[in-house]
């Protein structure tokens, strides 16, 4: 699947790009980077198991149930974003936890480096304190970096670029591209003429043989499942604590206080406080549904 807009689903098959909608009753709704399959019909009609997705909590509004918003299916690898000179350790945290939430390995791309001298120095910092292992400054401006990035995208595999908007996803995207852009471009004009239909999240084909998902535009990206191996740090320190259930607030004999980084452990605690959140509202939901479900069950033994 290569893109979706409102109702129809861009889906890539051996020997073209076709629009398609979709059957009614679908397990998933598909996403940019499913496999599906489409029917005579020309309908999708299945949606195949996802390995590695990057999933949040749907901008949703007050007073509405809290729901998942899948944002990319099938991912290997999630490029974090973050812009150089002063990148913020709280967003790549958040994203990061996003991606690991899923089981999407995460490398930091820390965008604008020809705004910074000591780029690469504080992309290999961030990323010591992150636990993560690839890292690297890029510049759109000068090149500088590109060729790690490339480095990283593997012949057939599919990333995804994770960042808040105005981090430089786009200016990667098109760099990574060259001129290959413009084929995309030109497809998408003939396929959806008239349509007046916003490109969300779209599957790139690279040069290179690998498959890049852009995810523009995300203003907010709560947590939806916990957040992963992010925290590995905090996790496996914790079992060190002297209380089992330490909150690694006030306990005396805590393990995670004494080694973590008093700005990092802040941000841990106010990720959980949200997921604690998150999950009361998932429970509540689901004692509705289960009531619901039973209330139909006896309604139509009833009828019986
Ligand atoms: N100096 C400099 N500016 C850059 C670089 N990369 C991106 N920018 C600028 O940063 C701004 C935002 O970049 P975009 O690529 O649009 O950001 P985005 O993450 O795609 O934003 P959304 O599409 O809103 O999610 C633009 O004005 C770019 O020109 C870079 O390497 N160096
Ligand atoms: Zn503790």
């Amino acid at each position: 699947m290569l893109a979706q807009y409102r109702g129809h689903w861009l889906v890539a098959s051996d020997d073209d790009n076709r629009l398609v909608t979709a059957r009614g009753r679908l397990t998933e709704t598909p996403v940019t980077g499913d496999w599906v399959g489409v029917d005579e019909g020309g309908a999708i009609a299945h949606v195949f198991e996802r390995s590695g997705t990057v999933i949040r909590r749907a901008p949703g509004e007050q007073g509405k149930p809290a729901s998942a918003q899948v944002l990319a299916a099938n991912v290997d690898l999630a490029l974090v974003t973050e812009p150089l000179p002063e990148p913020k350790a709280r967003r790549l945290e958040r994203f990061a936890a996003l991606a690991a939430s899923g089981g999407v390995p995460v490398a930091l791309v820390l965008t604008k480096a020809d705004l910074d001298e000591l780029g690469y120095e504080t992309a290999a910092a961030l990323a010591r304190r992150m636990g993560v292992t690839d890292a690297v400054a890029v510049s759109a401006v000068t090149g500088e970096g590109m060729g790690v990035v490339r480095s990283w995208l593997t012949p057939g595999t599919t990333a995804v670029l994770l960042g808040a908007s105005g981090t430089g996803k786009s200016t990667l995207v098109n760099a990574l591209l060259g001129e290959e852009r413009m084929k995309t471009g030109e497809v998408r004009a003939s396929d959806l003429r008239g349509r007046h239909t916003t490109v969300t999240r779209e599957l790139l084909a690279l040069p290179g043989g690998a498959f890049l998902i852009d995810t523009p535009g995300i203003r907010v990206a709560g947590l939806w499942d916990g957040t992963g191996e992010s925290f590995a740090d905090v996790d496996s320190l914790a079992l060190q604590c002297r209380f089992a259930d330490c909150a690694h607030d006030t306990e005396p004999g805590c393990a995670v206080r004494e080694a973590v980084d008093a700005e990092r452990l802040a941000a841990w605690r106010k990720l959980q406080r949200e997921l604690a959140w998150v999950e009361d509202r998932r429970a509540a939901q689901r004692a509705r549904d289960a009531f619901h479900k039973q209330i139909t069950r006896e309604l139509r033994l009833r009828e019986r």
